[in-house]
């Protein structure tokens, strides 16, 4: 276990990107836009060096180690879970023992990748979720020990919200909620707006209406905590009226039970996943 970790701000580190692929790309585009990360101070890295290469001039990020300023560095690793423990020994002449090291793989526990990089780095464990490339992600973290998980959580906040864990195994069900759940709304907005041409609409249209109900409805529940999501849907569903006619269709169909067993499929899966 790391002990005493220094308390340094983002600012003064170099973000180091391991793996620019979907979540990865999404990580950085989002942190370079949010203008928190300068490009000077982000080194993408990508097994296929023209990835890495492509996203560094859309960002005006550097590709290279050499490159980086002096100073503590957060190594953002972003590759497939059975990738990391390789990705990171190929970079442990790279790592110092004050640096941080941040995971977004699924299923990988603190103890796994304490067990990959040996005592020093300070480890934060995260799961993000890629609407962070729009600023509006949100990413559960929890640090090995006591590391001070400082820079890491401003790296998250400068893509969206921050969710501080302090059990571990709670990162199954979060990231069935909230790191696979984008994949759940996407088909939703879709379906919705199927719905809609099907009633005639234009895609075009039934698009743009479906996002912006999806979007409106979620600004909703999110300005008020202390309304319920039950009370809200009250509202929409008049007396003998067309809400509550969809709403007894959706029962029937078995609307929530799809979403609880989609939810809950994939913290198994999860939980599988940190047991490979
Ligand atoms: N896609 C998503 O929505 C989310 C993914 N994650 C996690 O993010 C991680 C990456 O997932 P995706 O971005 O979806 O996968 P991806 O396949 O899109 O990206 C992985 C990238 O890693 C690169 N890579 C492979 N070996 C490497 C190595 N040794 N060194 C450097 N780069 C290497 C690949 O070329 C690729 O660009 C996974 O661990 C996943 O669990 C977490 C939250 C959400
Ligand atoms: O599907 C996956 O395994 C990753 C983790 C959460 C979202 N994507």
């Amino acid at each position: 276990m790391s002990d005493a970790t220094p308390t340094t701000s983002l600012d003064e580190m170099t973000v180091v990107l391991v793996g620019c692929g979907r979540m990865g790309s999404a990580l950085a585009g989002g942190m370079v836009r949010s203008g928190r990360v300068a490009g000077e101070r982000l080194v993408l890295l990508d097994a296929d060096t023209q990835k890495a290469e492509a996203l560094a001039d859309e960002l005006g990020a550097l590709t290279e180690l050499s490159q980086a300023a002096e100073g503590r560095k957060l190594w953002l690793v972003a590759v497939k879970p059975k990738v990391v423990a390789s990705a990171l020994a190929g970079l442990s002449d790279e790592i110092a023992a004050d640096d941080m090291i941040v995971s977004v793989a699924a299923g990988l526990s603190l103890a796994k990748l304490r067990s990959f990089v040996g005592e020093g780095p300070a480890i934060v464990r995260s799961m993000p979720n890629t609407p962070a490339l729009v600023g509006k992600g949100v990413t559960g973290i929890m640090a090995d020990g006591d590391a001070d998980t400082g820079a890491a959580k401003e790296m998250f906040e400068s893509v969206g919200h921050v969710v501080e864990l302090k059990r571990e195994e709670n990162f199954d069900a979060l990231t069935a909620v909230s790191g696979s759940g984008p994949a759940y709304i996407f088909t939703a907005i879709e379906a919705l707006a199927d719905g809609g041409v099907k009633m005639g609409l234009s895609r075009e249209v039934a698009r743009e209406l479906a996002t912006q109900t999806v979007a409106g409805a979620a600004a909703l529940v999110a300005d008020d905590p202390s309304v319920h999501t039950a009370e809200l849907k009250d509202r929409v569903a008049s007396p003998g009226g067309t809400t509550i006619t969809a709403l007894a269709a959706l029962e029937e169909h078995g609307f929530r039970h799809a979403l609880i067993s989609a939810v809950e499929a994939a913290a198994t899966r999860s939980r599988q996943m940190g047991e490979d």
